[in-house]
């Protein structure tokens, strides 16, 4: 997969950017906010059409302007395509293919993936759960476009269910649904839990050898699903999972009337990681978080080259600097093979990265 070039209209800070890339190494470099972290946010943005910093498409419209637009040429699975999404202020973007409008952001994920390491990807490890269960979703939604239907029908039942819950004493009429809710939702529930059981298996195949060699061997990094405590085995056929599903909801019944909560389902699932058997939320130095985080995301890029047989383009924001020499030589070797976007606030000879582009941005313009 290959972002050839990119077009930016009124986007973040750029009232105009055009650029090519090369299909290797690209490095965009200036100093703090310049716009570097702007651009690879805006290719990000066509592969899920939603920002790892940005709440509200709006904060992506340049300030003062009413509309913003990002293009791009992008080659995958052998052919072309052109990537648009539009955005304007209080009305809904729109999201095109070569010309033609998608129904859903879920459609880019055919087109264009991209797996981007930034600073706040320290959360990963040291956060609550909500952050690991993004990062599950969002690797499996592009991979499986079944799992990011089944994700957004149970979001819509879990709000569904909430407003129950939270209303039902002011309507007890609403109870009547309450059933009927709790079926749909295990039913969806067990297929959310199938899907990210197989791809934690799968990063944990792929994740602790680059970690070893990511730390010159002296840490092993262990991952760990945590699921709904009923459901035994989550790598199950999704039939069964939902017996397990349906047992935690009865159980839990009456507790979520009373705290008038949805306390049953995926949505409190996490993925813990530990390095030599520690929990890294608790123990973990901030190198170790930074590398732990980084082999997850490398782990994530390589397990979708194996499924697909193409690269993600890999987007590195600001990560050598934090790194000591050794790790930023790992890293440098371990991303050969597709294409790569990494910013920095120095210019990088690309003797170190191999074949490639550099471009110097200063104030949301190529210098
Ligand atoms: N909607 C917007 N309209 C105009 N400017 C914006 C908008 N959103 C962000 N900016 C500005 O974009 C600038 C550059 O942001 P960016 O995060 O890309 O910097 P950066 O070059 O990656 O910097 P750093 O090296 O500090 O990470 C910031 O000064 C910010 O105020």
């Amino acid at each position: 997969m290959i972002v050839r070039r990119i077009d930016l209209e009124q986007f973040r800070n750029y009232c105009r950017f055009e650029g090519e890339f090369s299909p290797k190494v690209n490095v965009i470099w200036g100093e703090n906010a310049q716009g570097k972290t702007n651009l690879l946010e805006a290719v990000a943005y066509l592969s899920t059409a939603s920002s790892h910093r940005a709440r509200y498409d709006r904060e992506l419209i340049r300030m003062g302007e009413d509309h913003a637009l990002v293009r791009a040429e992008v080659f995958s699975r052998d052919r072309d395509f052109t990537l648009e999404a539009r955005l304007g202020r209080g009305v809904r973007r729109q999201l095109y293919a070569n010309g033609v409008r998608l129904k859903t952001a879920g459609e880019l994920a055919g087109v264009l993936n991209t797996v981007l390491f930034c600073p706040e990807d320290l959360y990963l490890i040291r956060e609550g759960a909500a952050v690991r269960r993004r990062f599950l979703d969002t690797c499996i939604c592009q991979l499986r476009p079944r799992y990011a239907q089944a994700l957004a029908e149970y979001r819509r039942l879990y709000e569904h269910k909430t407003r129950i819950l939270r209303d039902w004493e002011d309507h007890p009429s609403l109870l009547d649904t309450l059933e009927e809710f709790n079926l749909r939702m295990a039913q969806t529930g067990a297929l959310v839990i199938h899907y990210r059981a197989h791809f934690i298996k799968r990063l944990r195949e792929v994740t602790p050898p680059i970690h070893r060699d990511f730390s010159g061997g002296r840490e092993a990094l262990g991952l760990e699903y945590q699921t709904v405590s009923t459901v035994t085995d989550p790598l199950a056929p999704a039939r069964e999972i939902l017996e397990g599903l349906l047992e935690h909801q009865k159980t839990h019944r009456k507790a979520e009337l009373e705290a008038r909560q949805c306390l049953s389902g995926p949505h409190k699932d996490d993925l813990t990681v530990t390095l030599d058997g520690m929990s890294a939320k608790t123990f973990a130095s901030q190198g170790q978080t930074r590398t732990a985080a980084l082999s997850l995301k490398l782990s994530s890029r390589e397990i979708f080259f194996q499924d697909t047989g193409e690269w993600p383009v890999l987007l590195l924001d600001d990560v050598l600097s934090e790194l000591d020499e050794k790790r930023q030589e790992f890293v440098l070797n371990r991303i050969n093979g597709g294409q790569v976007f990494i910013t920095c606030c120095q210019e990088m000879g690309l003797d170190r990265l191999g074949e490639g582009k550099t471009f110097h941005i200063h104030s949301g313009a190529l210098v």
